[in-house]
């Protein structure tokens, strides 16, 4: 039964859901913020289910020997090591949808307190003050409302400034002119944003291109009592700019959920005047941390008990539904990638994968992956459906994906080529009825051949006697021959043999083979297929 960590604080749905779905848990919520036992107990699961509070670094998943999944009940995951897990084949799992609404919510709740400065003027009311004439604010109708990322949380938040009669204009690269004309918003640059709004929000994740986005020089370019709202990431914005800003009278008022550094325990950004602050709380209310945790524990679950795959930042999606009408398809894309990779001694520098008829209408992006995971596994044991595809990008191997309808006898079938600087190769199969993969052609002969765990390749010439050759060599050794495929390009001149065997090749005799005057080389190949 596989095994997951719950290790940081989850809503009980989760663990249940585990427990109904045939997984073994343990909810220990403040692991995560303990490091070190951490370490200690990680190489037990098979799955890690996360809010923000585990890190999980390079170093945590070197010793997660076990580790199959992280689920990050949540949005954003960059409190996970993506290309360290990718590398360990580990699915990288998140929520994208569950908190949307509430995170968006959060923001509309800090401009509004910004605006009216709500937090000050309860802090002061509480104490007995009357200060009425203090907290002046500003209105909302008919501000414009900046929104920098646009997607589930910024269209939301759009809609939602939309209908507090706001005029909205958004900067998102991957918004198109549709989309902005449906969700009623105008779509701008950023600069022109920066030059109109007069709450700007942001809703991006933090990468490379969007860190620091609001720096000393955006500010200069923003208008005179602008207010922002983070409630994405800290390193969205340079605190320290933002607080100069502040200062300056130029930001008006600023409402942060995210911090550059988390827990935000202090900071220079607290007890300034209009100022909220609130411990990234975008995403907890009940309804939020209930649609997350729910949805971890499903998306966990499906993976490590049916091997579905959903939501994965790492690897194609795969729906409980199509699992078992892809599974076979993906073994047939491994062995296929396993052929070539057992055959193919020098670099690799092209690699095509050709989809026809009906599995040209199934999750090619899943069966790449998995072609690719056969193709390297002779070079790397442990690599997977998530790892081989940065695998193959690493090594420079440039990848095509040709899709076509039926051309021949077969439903559908899958054709990989691999180029060196030396030759090209290819190999075609499908799957029987049985649900078992068959080649059906080698280097353009064609052939019907069972898969089996042992097998040899051979190349021959087409000559009378050559079967019988084969089966008293085969013989002389004790080798039990379980099946027998032929296929020629012509009578008389080249032709391949498939022999399917009861036990491995024995390395020794391959020379004998070799030796004979017809046989021109003989390969043990080795299959992660099931006995027939
Ligand atoms: N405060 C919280 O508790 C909380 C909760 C949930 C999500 N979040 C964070 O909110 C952010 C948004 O989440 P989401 O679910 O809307 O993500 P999303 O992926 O749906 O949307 C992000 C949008 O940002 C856009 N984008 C990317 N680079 C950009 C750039 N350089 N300039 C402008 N736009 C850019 C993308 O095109 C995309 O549309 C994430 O950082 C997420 O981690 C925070
Ligand atoms: O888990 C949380 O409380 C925060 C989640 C939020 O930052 C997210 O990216 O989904």
């Amino acid at each position: 039964m596989p095994r997951v960590l719950v290790s940081d604080k989850l809503s009980p749905t989760a663990v249940q859901i585990f427990k109904d779905r045939g997984v073994e848990v343990d909810y220990l919520p403040d692991l995560g913020k303990d490091k070190e036992k951490l370490l200690e107990v990680i190489g037990q699961y098979d799955g890690l289910a996360i809010r923000s509070a585990t890190k999980v670094t390079e170093k945590l998943i070197a010793a997660a020997t076990n580790l199959k999944v992280v689920g990050r009940a949540g949005i954003g995951v960059d409190n996970v090591d993506i290309p360290a897990a990718s590398r360990r084949g580990i699915i990288v799992m998140n929520t994208p949808f569950g908190n949307s609404i509430t995170t968006a919510e959060h923001a509309v709740a800090m401009m509004f307190a910004v605006a009216r400065q709500i937090p000050e003027a309860n802090a002061s009311t509480h104490a007995g003050k009357w200060e009425k004439n203090r907290f002046m604010g500003v209105e909302i109708t008919g501000k414009t409302l900046g929104v920098i990322g646009c997607g589930n949380i910024g269209s939301i938040v759009a809609q939602r400034g939309v209908g507090l009669k706001m005029h909205v204009v958004a900067f998102d690269p991957f918004l198109s002119d549709d989309r902005a004309i449906e969700l009623g918003i105008e779509k701008v640059e950023l600069e022109e944003l920066f030059a109109r709004a007069d709450f700007i929000t942001l809703h991006t994740p933090l990468t490379d291109k969007t860190r620091n986005i609001i720096n000393k020089d955006a500010i200069t370019k923003m208008k005179k009592g602008v207010r922002i709202i983070n409630c994405a990431r800290g390193g969205l914005i340079v605190e320290a700019d933002l607080i100069e800003g502040l200062k300056s009278g130029k930001v008006a008022g600023a409402g942060i959920d995210v911090f550059e550094v988390e827990p935000a325990t202090e900071s220079p950004l607290f007890n300034m005047e209009n100022v909220v602050c609130t411990p990234h709380l975008g995403a907890s209310t009940d309804e939020a941390q209930e649609n997350v945790a729910l949805q971890v524990a499903e998306q966990m679950s499906d993976y490590l008990v049916k091997g579905a795959v959903t939501n994965a930042i790492n690897m194609p999606s795969i729906s409980a539904e199509e699992a078992p009408r892809l599974k076979p398809f993906v073994k047939l894309a491994e062995v296929l990638g396993a052929f070539v990779g057992q055959v193919t001694e020098e670099p690799i520098k092209e690699v095509e994968v050709l989809f026809d008829g009906a599995t040209a209408g199934m999750n090619t992006r899943a069966l790449i992956s998995a072609t690719l995971a056969g193709l390297i596994r002779p070079q790397v044991a442990d690599v997977n459906m998530v790892s081989a595809p940065i695998m193959v990008k690493e090594r420079g191997i440039v990848l095509s994906e040709v899709k076509r309808d039926k051309s021949g006898v077969f439903d559908g079938y899958i054709k990989l080529t691999v180029k060196t600087d030396k030759r090209v190769r290819s190999i075609a199969g499908t799957v029987f009825s049985d649900h078992k993969p068959r080649f059906i052609q080698i280097k353009g002969i064609n052939m019907d051949a069972e898969v089996g765990r042992h097998m040899l390749y051979m190349a021959n010439k087409d000559v009378p006697g050559i079967i019988g050759v084969i089966g008293s060599i085969c013989a002389k050794h004790g080798i039990n021959i379980a099946n027998f495929s032929l296929g020629r390009d012509n009578a008389g001149g080249n032709a391949i043999a498939m022999l399917y065997l009861d036990e491995a090749f024995p390395e020794e005799v391959r020379a004998e083979l070799e030796g004979h005057e017809f046989i021109g080389s003989a390969k043990p190949l080795q299959f992660d297929v099931e006995e027939v």
